[in-house]
């Protein structure tokens, strides 16, 4: 910031002045044709976004560091700005400079945070993009999350403890909290989180102005309408109402699309916590947290990005209702039936556009030509799409069908307006049809036509006066003027108006050339201007029905997202699951959705698993190493996710009984960086699901207890078992290495024992990746560590402390001592034998033919062979 002596010019006042106004974002400050930063915000952008620093009043006691780039370059630095973690706001000039009187009058326009994008270019299609807010009490949270380009806003109140398994479903791009909040225990998950933290002052917060700024945004007198009682939501609303605050206070301008706050009740959804939703890589992948080899991305054959954003919220949110679940199977399967109506829907949805976030810029007045073409050719396809749809036989698409607005109007009011190849920049013009608008066609006609009337007044002059060499020439001081030469000065008629005389030539300019050229030159203004105004009352209008367009958006997203499903279906052999409310899990040759994708066709190994009913509820799977005991259990966790959210399932045959919940606790997740030991988390997870699990739910374990010593770690594994059977009776799928569980099913009446099959030959094992009845007997983990390339002789040592350890577990009182082990020189000639090139006198022993030899010759050659080895 500047020395407070300086004097500042009157500019750089203003900056000052707005950047007071904005602290915490980068300034972006218009000056003609660039965006200029200063101070700071100089070196922030110069390290950021690669900007060389200059300065400001060079030269002088205090120069201002001062970076910039050019006004049409804006999009590409805010990516890298947002990128990087910060925000900007954007102050333009917000009047014409040609008229300005003094100073341009600049104002901040918006502000850009990773959670207020509605810039397709600063967004991914393929995700929403979630403002969350939090408000906070003593064991309740109130949660809002809209998504600005779309419109979609929702909220909900959870208990505290929950909180981190919704932000893990919603993975907002940034979350607001009341700054004297910030700090407390139930946000210690989202601040170690890397969702960014907009901190907000504690008036943002406050019920009944949050309550008050919900009711004016919706032009309500209660919020009942939206199925939100004010008492009972109040820390809901006040989350929702500091989060539309801060909309208002980013955007700077009205958010009409924003027509509905959804509540969202957490108990009608599959609840999937941030660990389960973690480890069964639902969206992300747990090590680098990338969308590939994700359930996600197996079924993600959606062709629009409504239909992928939808998609991506199915999965997050599994039904718990049959009958809704049966409405989603019921669609899929008429599209599964029917692969060519499936195929030309989908060729039809892909000539849709966003429908969604195109609303979202009509409704905040930042659509350009391009996206009301956009719209329209969107809305052609309806009717299309409409008559595929029509007198189907599943209930969903019917109703689909039923509740598509062709929107002809919006349609027309477009495609009668607007050019189908508009510019983008309404300032380039031709947006505008020629022939609807008179006094746009005489502009344009004028532009264009401007010179032909200048030629054709020229020759009319000349003849009218008879001075034949007339001529029209044009200066930038008084414009267009008729120039005679000396020779014909005294034909000039009375009315022209002299303006200039030159050495052999005088200027004139008459009424006429005045008129016409105050027409021609300001023609193609005046068209813009003219197109300007069409075009924002054709914006003006369309916005008036953005409910309709977000109903439609809505429907095409959900038939881009049916169909997508009918395609992974056909394509990936999945079948219809049968619903039903009794805790079983009946899946014959299921198969892991993503290993099965990525494996070469035909194999993956399929598997049955039988949970619940007259089987029992527990199963024990034990197996060696690199079985696939990990693989087996998580895929029945995502055959139930995969059923309940409406899809098909990979396997022959699925009946499956509604889960309310699903756990899954695999292996260790890297916490160590938040201060906790790999240990200590496993049994946080573990302790929150034996508090919470019901006979609803589907628990699936894989190595309790590892983290610690191998009798506290069977004992606790043993306990938890019991008590999953004895009190939480959930359907549990548990792999473990403890070979002690297997004695469980003999005490636990609904506890079985399975094992994966793998086959000896000679030295080698063979993964037979088959679950089978009945408990494994060995472990292999020795040698799943020569596989991996664990040097030979720790694999040696450790084969020969197995064998003695296993000779005690069986021996029982007489425990041998675990043989010492071989001296450092004896472990290297060891190591030398298996690493480095065989003695030469080896080759020569196995080259001798001693079938050949006499005993004598053999002999001689071993008394030979030895003194070699002694030189
Ligand atoms: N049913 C199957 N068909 C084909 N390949 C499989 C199958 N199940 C597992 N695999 C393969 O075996 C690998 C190991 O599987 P998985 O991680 O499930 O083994 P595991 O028994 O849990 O091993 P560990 O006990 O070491 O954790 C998988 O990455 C996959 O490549």
């Amino acid at each position: 910031m500047p020395p407070a002596t300086k004097k500042l010019t009157p500019m750089m006042e203003r900056y000052l002045e707005v950047k007071r106004e904005h602290p915490g974002s980068i300034l972006l400050f218009r000056m003609g044709d660039f965006y200029e930063l200063f101070y700071e915000d100089a070196e922030i952008a110069a390290r950021v976004l690669g900007l060389t620093l200059t300065s400001r009043d060079k030269g002088t006691a205090n120069p201002i560091p001062m970076a910039g780039f050019p006004y049409h370059a804006l999009q590409n630095y805010l990516q890298k700005l947002i990128q990087s973690g910060h925000r900007a706001a954007i102050c333009d000039q917000v009047e014409d400079p040609k008229q300005a009187k003094g100073l341009v009058r600049r104002e901040v326009t918006q502000i850009i945070t990773p959670g207020t994008l509605t810039d397709e270019n600063l967004l991914d299609p393929r995700r929403n993009n979630f403002l969350a807010a939090i408000a906070l009490d003593k064991q309740v949270a109130g949660l809002s999350w809209l998504d600005v380009s779309t419109g979609r806003f929702f909220v909900t109140e959870v208990e505290s403890e929950f909180l981190n398994d919704e932000l893990a479903r919603l993975q907002p791009a940034e979350c607001l909290v009341c700054e004297s909040e910030h700090d407390r225990d139930e946000l210690t998950g989202l601040r170690e989180s890397e969702i960014p933290i907009t901190k907000r002052a504690p008036w943002c917060f406050v019920a009944e102005e949050c309550h008050r700024l919900l009711l004016e945004h919706f032009e309500v007198q209660t919020l009942e309408g939206f199925d939100l009682d004010s008492d009972q939501n109040s820390l809901g609303i006040v989350a929702a109402g500091a989060l539309l605050e801060y909309v208002h206070e980013t955007q700077k301008r009205a958010i009409p699309h924003i027509l509905r706050l959804e509540p969202y009740r957490r108990g009608n959804s599959l609840l999937i916590d941030e660990t389960t939703r973690r480890s069964l890589e639902l969206t992300q992948k747990m090590r680098d947290g990338s969308r590939n080899q994700t359930l996600l991305s197996v079924i993600d054959e959606t062709v629009s990005p409504m239909g992928a954003r939808l998609l991506s919220e199915w999965l997050s949110n599994p039904l718990m209702e049959i009958p809704r679940i049966v409405k989603r199977h019921e669609a899929v399967e008429e599209l599964v039936q029917n692969t060519v109506l499936a195929r030309e829907i989908r060729d039809e949805l892909k000539q849709t556009y966003d429908l969604q976030r195109l609303t979202g810029r009509i409704a905040t007045g930042r659509a350009n030509p391009r996206d009301l073409v956009f719209l329209a050719r969107t809305l052609a396809v309806l009717p299309k799409v409409k008559a595929k749809l029509s007198e189907r036989s599943s209930a969903l698409l019917n109703e689909l069908e039923a509740n598509i607005d062709l929107c002809e109007d919006v349609r027309s009011d477009i495609e009668s307006q607007i050019v189908d190849e508009p510019p983008l920049l309404l300032t380039d013009g031709g947006v505008i049809r020629d022939g609807i608008n008179e006094q746009l066609d005489e502009y344009r006609e004028l532009a264009r036509g401007g010179k032909q009337w200048l030629a054709k007044y020229q020759t009319e002059e000349s003849e009218r006066t008879g001075i034949t060499n007339l001529k029209i020439g044009f200066n930038r001081v008084f414009g267009y003027y008729l120039e005679v030469t000396a020779a014909h000065k005294d034909k000039v008629p009375e009315e022209y108006i002299r303006k200039q005389t030159l050495k052999n030539q005088e200027r004139y300019i008459t009424p006429q050339l005045k008129e016409y050229e105050d027409k021609v030159l300001r023609a193609e203004e005046r068209a813009v201007d003219l197109e300007q105004q069409m075009f924002q009352a054709v914006r003006d209008r369309v916005a008036e029905e953005i409910n309709r367009l977000q109903q439609d958006a809505d429907i095409l997203a959900q038939i881009d997202v049916l169909a997508a499903l009918s395609v992974v279906a056909v394509q990936q052999g999945y079948c219809r699951p049968e619903m039903c409310e009794e805790p079983i899990l009946d899946i014959r040759e299921g198969r892991h959705p993503v290993l099965d994708k990525i494996q070469p066709s035909g194999e993956f190994v399929p598997n049955d698993t039988r949970l619940g009913g007259s089987t029992g509820l527990i199963q024990l799977i034990t197996g060696p190493n690199m079985a696939g005991k990990s693989t087996y259990i998580r895929q029945a966790a995502l055959i139930t996710i995969l059923a309940q959210m409406g899809s098909f399932v990979p396997a022959s045959e699925a009946r499956i009984g509604i889960a309310d919940r699903v756990f899954a606790r695999v292996g260790a997740s890297d916490e160590l960086g938040k201060g906790q030991s790999t240990f200590m988390v496993e049994m946080t997870e573990t302790a929150r699901i034996l508090n919470s699990a019901t006979p609803q739910s589907l628990v699936i374990l894989d190595e309790i207890g590892r983290g610690t010593s191998t009798y506290d770690g069977i004992s606790l594994a043993w306990a938890v078992t019991e008590y999953l059977h004895d009190v939480c009776h959930s359907r549990t799928l548990f792999a473990t290495h403890y070979h002690e569980l297997t004695e469980l099913p003999e005490r636990l009446k609904e506890t079985s024992n399975w094992n994966v099959a793998v086959r000896e030959e000679e030295e080698q094992i063979i993964f037979l990746h088959k679950i089978v009845e009945g408990s494994a007997d060995k472990s292999y983990g020795i040698h799943v560590a020569r596989l991996a390339g664990i040097p030979p002789q720790v694999v040696q040592r450790s084969q020969v402390i197995l064998d003695t350890l296993e000779a005690d577990h069986v021996g029982g009182q007489n425990k041998q001592k675990i043989p010492a082990r071989p001296t450092r020189q004896a472990a290297r000639q060891q190591m030398s034998l298996f690493e480095s090139e065989p003695h030469p006198l080896l080759n020569k022993i196995k080259e001798l033919d001693l079938d050949g030899m006499t005993p004598r010759a053999a002999l001689d050659e071993l008394y030979r062979l030895r003194k070699e080895l002694g030189e």
